[in-house]
């Protein structure tokens, strides 16, 4: 008989390594708890509370009651996966908009770090859902929030980083570990997560109205950089609406609002936005 396969270890976060990378990037405070019920609602409340600095983090090393899209749970076992929310105050307002933006520029900066550190073959599930091997990986919630100091942003990811199979809570879901993933070392996966957000924030600013040095070119690369890495481009897809239709495509491109383009049978182009999307799946049947 074969012996069992050793657990994966679960250290605590090393939230010094995390500060470290948030000072180097400029980014604000960092909270961490040892639980708590949700890092988006922590971030929301102290939002409300009094002004927080730009970029600031609140993480948990174990979330029990998470939420998702469209009023979901979320999973969060302790200190077996990541939940990360950040929070977003552009100096000069900003435009709601750009939350579509903010949420998929968050899944983009997973997508980037999984590739770096993990040696997976992650990919952006548009609207939200990081996926690798055709399981989802992490899931990502933005929330606008109106805070004294005027409209500002949280967005949560949650990544799966070593659970097993009993652990995950649909089979569509996978874990770093379940995939073979090179580390699964969250504070490594969590500052290689910020460090991207920092990069593509960038990008994002340039366009949304927090002062910087946009280039000409800004608007564009960030399309681009979110746009490369969608798993959905060049499969036929069925876009579940919240009326019960569905819209069957082949997905082309990703338009400037930031909405889906997909091509039905007649040749005809939908722009579908992550608003109106209940589920997007392969026609195949395949989930990602
Ligand atoms: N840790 C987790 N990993 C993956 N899925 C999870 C986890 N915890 C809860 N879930 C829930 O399992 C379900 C998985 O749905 P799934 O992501 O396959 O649907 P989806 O339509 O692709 O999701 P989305 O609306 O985010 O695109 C969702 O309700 C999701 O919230
Ligand atoms: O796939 C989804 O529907 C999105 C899941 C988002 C989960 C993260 S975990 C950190 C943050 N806190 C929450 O309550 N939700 C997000």
């Amino acid at each position: 008989m074969s012996p069992e396969p050793a657990p994966v270890p679960r250290p605590p976060l090393d939230a010094t390594r995390v500060r470290e990378v948030m000072k180097n990037r400029g980014m604000g405070d960092l909270w961490v708890s040892q639980a708590t019920g949700s890092t988006n609602d922590d971030l929301v409340a102290r939002s409300k509370a009094g002004p927080l600095a730009h970029l600031s983090v609140e993480t948990t090393e174990h979330q029990v009651a998470g939420h998702g899209r469209l009023g979901r749970g979320w999973e969060t076992p302790d200190r077996s996966s990541l939940a990360i929310s950040i929070y977003f105050r552009p100096d000069a307002g900003f435009d709601p908009a750009g939350l579509p933006w903010l949420s998929m520029l968050c899944a983009t900066a997973m997508v980037q770090a999984l590739n770096e550190r993990t040696g997976l073959a992650a990919g952006l599930k548009w609207p939200n859902d990081v996926v690798a091997g055709g399981f989802k990986l992490c899931g990502v919630l933005a929330q606008l929030v109106l805070t004294p100091e005027g409209p500002a942003v949280v967005v949560g990811a949650g990544l799966n980083v070593s659970q097993e199979r009993a652990e995950l809570p649909v089979p569509t879901a996978g874990s770093i570990a379940l995939l073979g993933g090179r580390t699964t070392d969250r504070s490594e996966l969590m500052a290689g997560y910020l460090d991207k957000v920092a990069d593509l924030y960038g990008a994002f600013a340039a366009v949304h109205g927090r002062a910087g040095e946009p280039g000409p070119g800004d608007a564009l690369s960030l399309r681009q950089a979110i746009a490369r890495h969608m798993v959905s481009i060049g499969h036929q897809v069925d876009a579940h609406l919240p009326d019960g239709t569905v819209l069957r495509g082949t997905a082309e491109d990703l338009g400037a609002e930031g909405a889906l383009i997909l091509r039905d049978s007649a040749g005809k182009l939908h722009h579908v936005l992550a608003a109106d999307v209940f589920h997007l799946r392969r026609s195949d049947g395949n989930y990602a």
